[in-house]
C-alpha cells in the first residue's frame, strides 16, 4: 500500500468482495486498467482464497447458497484454488489531493464494458469502480457516491445524484440528500447492495498528512487552519455523547473540562463537561438558564458574539432529581473557537485593533441587556479571524435597576482582571470594561501591566497597594506617550478608577469606547521621537505601517 494513503474503502461481505474481484479481473485484462487500478485501488499481488468471496463465487450463477456442497478433504485444495479472488480496497491517496478533489464511486458509463483503452476513457470513469457495468444485481448506479474532504477536514460522503433508486446507508442509517461527515475512525457504508468499511489509516494521523489536509481544506473551503486543530483525524478510540463525537481537549476551567466535538452533519461544537451533585445542581441550572437566555437573545437579533447553547445532555429540564450522587452534564456550545485572546500574537497590528473593536461590540451585547459578563480575561475571549466571541458567559450576572451589585470579595472573577472597586464597594458594568482594558493591554503590548499573585484591593492587603500604584504609574506613563486619538488613550480611559493616583477620571462605558476616534483611524501613532524606554513594542514593524496608512475601518 502506498505510504500516502489516508483512508480505505474495503469490501465488507462476500458479494462486495466478489464484485471487487470482478472489477479487478476486468481491469487487469484491459490495456489501461492496471494504471487505473494502481491509482485508486490497493490490490493484493496474488489472488487469495477468501471464504466469503468464495461463497459469493458459487452463488453467482445459482443465487442459491443452500445448493453449495461442502468440499471433501481430497478435493478441498483444488476447490479453494479455483475460488481464489482478487482482494483489496479502494484508496484515498493524499498524492491525488488537488484542488476540489472528489472521489466518485459507481459503475461508470455503458462504454466501460470494453474500456478503458485510452487515457481519455479512463478519465471518464468513476475513481472507484464498484461493479462491472452489466451487473445490476448490486443496485449500483453509473455514478453512485461522492467522497470529498469537508471544511472540518473529515471525508464527507454524499449521493452522486438525487435519483430515488440510489441507496446509501451510513452505519445503518439511510442517507437523504444531505452529506454525512465521516468523523469516526471506521464507518460502515452500504452502497446499493454492496457493503464496505471506510477506515482512516495510521498515516492519516501523522503530522505530514494533517499539514497537507489542512492546506487543501484551507484552499478549497477557506477554513482558518487554526480551526482545523479542533478536528484532527479521528483517533482509534473515540468517545461519543448523544450525536457528538469528542475530538480534542480545548481547556480546563474551575467548573469543568472543555472538548471539541463533531456530529455527522459536520458541525463542530465545544462540549463543556461539568459534574453536578446535590450541592451544585441549583447553580448549574441557573447557569444553563443564563446560557439559554443569551442564546435566545443572540439568535433573535442575529448577534454572533455569544457562544450558543445547542444542547444540554441529559436534558435537565425534564429531570426532577439526579439519580446518582454525582452525575456528568454536557453543555454543547457552538461554535468551538480556534483560539482565545491569550494565544493571539501580541503587537500593535491592525488585526489586533480590529479584535479590540469587536471585543467592545461583544461586551456591548451584555451591557445593552443589563448583564455583566463578570469574568472578562484573555482565556474567556474567543477569537475567530478578527471576530470575538465571549466564552464562559454562564456566570454572567443580571444587574438590578440601580445598575450595581454588592461586592463579594473572593467570589467570582479572576485575580489580575478585577478592578479595584470590585473588592471594595458596589459595582456595575465598569468592571467588565476594566477586565477588557487589561486584556487588550496585554494583546497590544505583550505583557500584563499590573500583575499580582494576590489582589491588592482585598481588605487586609493594603501593604500591596504602593506596589500597585507604582506599576500603575508606569502603565499610565507608557500609554500617555501616544497621541490622544490612539488605542493607548482609550486604554487609559478604560483603566481609570477612583482610587488611582495618576488616572482617577471616570471610566468610559462600552458605548463611549466604541465612539473613540481610534476606531475611525485605527491609528497607533506615537508622539514625535519615542523615548528609548518605550520598549520593543513601539518598534513593532506594524506600528510604522499604522503610522503611514491610517487605515479606516467601518464602525459597526
Ligand atoms: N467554545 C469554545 N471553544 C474553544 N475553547 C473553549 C470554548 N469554551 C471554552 N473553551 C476553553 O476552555 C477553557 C475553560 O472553559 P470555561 O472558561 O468555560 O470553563 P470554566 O470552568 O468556567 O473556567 P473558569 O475557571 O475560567 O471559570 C477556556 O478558557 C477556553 O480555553
Amino acid at each position: 500500500m502506498a505510504p500516502t494513503i489516508f483512508a480505505k474503502l474495503t469490501p465488507n461481505d462476500g458479494p462486495t468482495k466478489f464484485a471487487f474481484h470482478e472489477v479487478v479481473s476486468r481491469l487487469k485484462n484491459q490495456s489501461n486498467g492496471n494504471v487505473f487500478l494502481t491509482r485508486f485501488a490497493d490490490v493484493d499481488t496474488d489472488k487469495v482464497y477468501d471464504a466469503d468471496a468464495a461463497r459469493a463465487f458459487d452463488e453467482k450463477d445459482t443465487d442459491d447458497s443452500d445448493s453449495m456442497t461442502e468440499p471433501d478433504t481430497d478435493t478441498e485444495k483444488g476447490w479453494k484454488q479455483n475460488r481464489r479472488t482478487w482482494c483489496g480496497s479502494f484508496v484515498f491517496d493524499v498524492a491525488h489531493l488537488t484542488h476540489h478533489r472528489v472521489w466518485t464511486g459507481g459503475k461508470g458509463r455503458r462504454q466501460w464494458r470494453d474500456c478503458p483503452t485510452t487515457q481519455d476513457e479512463t478519465a471518464q470513469l468513476p475513481e472507484f469502480l464498484l461493479a462491472c457495468f452489466e451487473k445490476d444485481k448490486y443496485h449500483i448506479r453509473g455514478k453512485h457516491v461522492r467522497f470529498q474532504l469537508d471544511q472540518n477536514g473529515y471525508l464527507r460522503i454524499s449521493k452522486a445524484s438525487n435519483s430515488a433508486r440510489l441507496f446509501i446507508a451510513v452505519d445503518g442509517k439511510t442517507m437523504g440528500l444531505a452529506p454525512c461527515s465521516l468523523n469516526q475512525v471506521t464507518t460502515n457504508v452500504q452502497l446499493g447492495r454492496l457493503s464496505f468499511r471506510l477506515e482512516y489509516t495510521d498515516y492519516s494521523r501523522t503530522l505530514s498528512f494533517q499539514e497537507q489536509r489542512n492546506k487543501f481544506v484551507q484552499q478549497t473551503h477557506g477554513t482558518d487552519p487554526r480551526a482545523l486543530l479542533l478536528t484532527p483525524t479521528p483517533a482509534a478510540e473515540t468517545n461519543t455523547i448523544g450525536k457528538w463525537t469528542f475530538a480534542v481537549p480545548l481547556g480546563k476551567g474551575a467548573t469543568g473540562k472543555v472538548f471539541s466535538a463533531t456530529d455527522d452533519d459536520g458541525n463542530v461544537a465545544a462540549i463543556k463537561v461539568v459534574e453536578q451533585n446535590a450541592g451544585t445542581r441549583d447553580q448549574l441550572h441557573g447557569q444553563i438558564r443564563m446560557l439559554q437566555k443569551l442564546t435566545d437573545e443572540a439568535k433573535a437579533v442575529g448577534d454572533r458574539h455569544i457562544l450558543l447553547l445547542e444542547q444540554v445532555i441529559p436534558d435537565l429540564s425534564s429531570m426532577r432529581s439526579i439519580s446518582r450522587p454525582f452525575e456528568e452534564c454536557y453543555l454543547v456550545l457552538i461554535p468551538a473557537v480556534p483560539q482565545t485572546l491569550d494565544r493571539v500574537i501580541t503587537g500593535q497590528s491592525t488585526h489586533n485593533l480590529t479584535i479590540f473593536h469587536d471585543a467592545l461590540l461583544a461586551l456591548k451585547f451584555f451591557h445593552d441587556r443589563n448583564l455583566l459578563h463578570h469574568d472578562v480575561k484573555p482565556p474567556n475571549i474567543g477569537v475567530i479571524g478578527h471576530e470575538v466571541i465571549f466564552l464562559d458567559a454562564e456566570t454572567a450576572v443580571e444587574l438590578p435597576d440601580s445598575g450595581q451589585v454588592k461586592c463579594t470579595p473572593g467570589h467570582s472573577g479572576t485575580v489580575g482582571y478585577l478592578s479595584p472597586e470590585r473588592e471594595l464597594e458596589p459595582y456595575g458594568k465598569g468592571v467588565d470594561v476594566w477586565g477588557l482594558g487589561i486584556s487588550i493591554f496585554e494583546l497590544l503590548f505583550g505583557y500584563h501591566p499590573l500583575r499580582f499573585q494576590l489582589n491588592p484591593w482585598r481588605s487586609g492587603r493594603e501593604s500591596l497597594r504602593p506596589d500597585f500604584h507604582r506599576k500603575e504609574a508606569a502603565m499610565c506613563h507608557k500609554l500617555r506617550e501616544y497621541e490622544p486619538d490612539t488605542a493607548a488613550d482609550l486604554l487609559l480611559r478604560m483603566l481609570s478608577h477612583s482610587y488611582s493616583k495618576c488616572n482617577a477620571s471616570a471610566r468610559v462605558s462600552v458605548n463611549e469606547a466604541l465612539l473613540h476616534p481610534v476606531f475611525e483611524t485605527l491609528s497607533f501613532a506615537v508622539k514625535a521621537g519615542p523615548p528609548s524606554s518605550l520598549g520593543p513594542s513601539i518598534a513593532h514593524p506594524e506600528t510604522h505601517l499604522l503610522m503611514r496608512e491610517h487605515k479606516r475601518i467601518r464602525v459597526r
